[in-house]
């Protein structure tokens, strides 16, 4: 049974719409906890009425998320929801957030977390599913928090693909997909923020109970083996 984290503070039923100027406020890019949401939502009810399973996707750059959650959503049903993807799709719209999307993509950093949780919400709203992968969030402390005090819901499991580092890079630079940040330079700053910001949230499922952690070293078949024992197990029912 979903557990509600929060009761949603009264900012978040005014109409307004969401800035990175407005989200500055209370926020930065490099993910410091920040408990005053600085935008309004008023669509995050619906959600919680729907109480759909969430399982949050983590792990480094490169180390396989987004192709474990292909085999995931084809073999269990779940809708793939990627943070980045989303925030790629923003970039590359008539946002007037491109810009500054972009700018941090490129640097390797983190965006607003006000900014992203609307992203995967509006998603979550669009969609008929009850059951959702969601790939690459969250990657900071700030994100986790915004997450359940926007949507007011928990994960019920949380996947760690955990690759080494040397790994990870040659994955990335060989990925050929065109993304702005599948550079060395980028990389290496994407690696510091992996460690420095997200390890302490894997950290924080892991205290929970909640985390299951994957060899992603190796095949992609063998590595999706692990990760079917997982939805397989009985105490993660689907
Ligand atoms: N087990 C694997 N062995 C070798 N290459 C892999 C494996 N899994 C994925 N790859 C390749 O590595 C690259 C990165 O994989 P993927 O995009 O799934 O990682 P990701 O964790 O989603 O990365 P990011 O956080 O940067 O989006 C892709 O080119 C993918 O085809
Ligand atoms: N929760 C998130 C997820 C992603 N981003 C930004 C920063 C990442 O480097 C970039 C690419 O994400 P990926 O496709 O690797 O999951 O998108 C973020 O700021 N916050
Ligand atoms: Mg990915």
């Amino acid at each position: 049974m979903w557990k509600r984290v929060s009761t949603l503070s009264p900012f978040l039923f005014s109409s307004k719409s969401t800035s990175l100027a407005r989200a500055g406020h209370g926020w930065n890019a490099c993910g410091s906890p920040a408990m005053d949401l600085p935008f309004s939502v008023n669509y995050a009810s619906s959600l919680r009425d729907k109480t759909p399973f969430i399982t949050f996707v983590l792990g480094g750059p490169g180390s396989g998320k987004g192709t474990q959650c292909e085999k995931i959503a084809e073999t269990f049903g779940f809708t793939h929801l990627s943070a980045g993807d989303l925030l790629r799709k923003e970039m590359n719209s008539n946002s007037e957030e491109r810009t500054t999307i972009l700018n941090i993509i490129q640097d390797g950093k983190i965006v607003p977390s006000a900014v992203t949780v609307k992203l995967i919400m509006k998603a979550m709203e669009s969609s008929d599913s009850d059951k959702f992968l969601i790939d690459g969030f969250p990657r900071t402390e700030e994100n986790r928090i915004a997450f359940e005090q926007i949507i007011g819901l928990e994960p019920k499991a949380v996947l760690f693909f955990d690759c080494p580092e040397e790994e990870m890079v040659q994955r990335v630079l060989n990925r050929n997909q065109g993304r702005v940040d599948d550079n060395i330079d980028t990389v290496k700053k994407r690696l510091k923020v992996f460690e420095t910001l997200s390890l302490p949230v894997i950290d924080y499922y892991s205290k929970k109970g909640k985390l299951h952690k994957i060899n992603a070293v190796g095949d992609a078949d063998e590595i999706f083996e692990q990760v079917r024992a997982v939805f397989d197990a009985p105490e993660v029912t689907i």
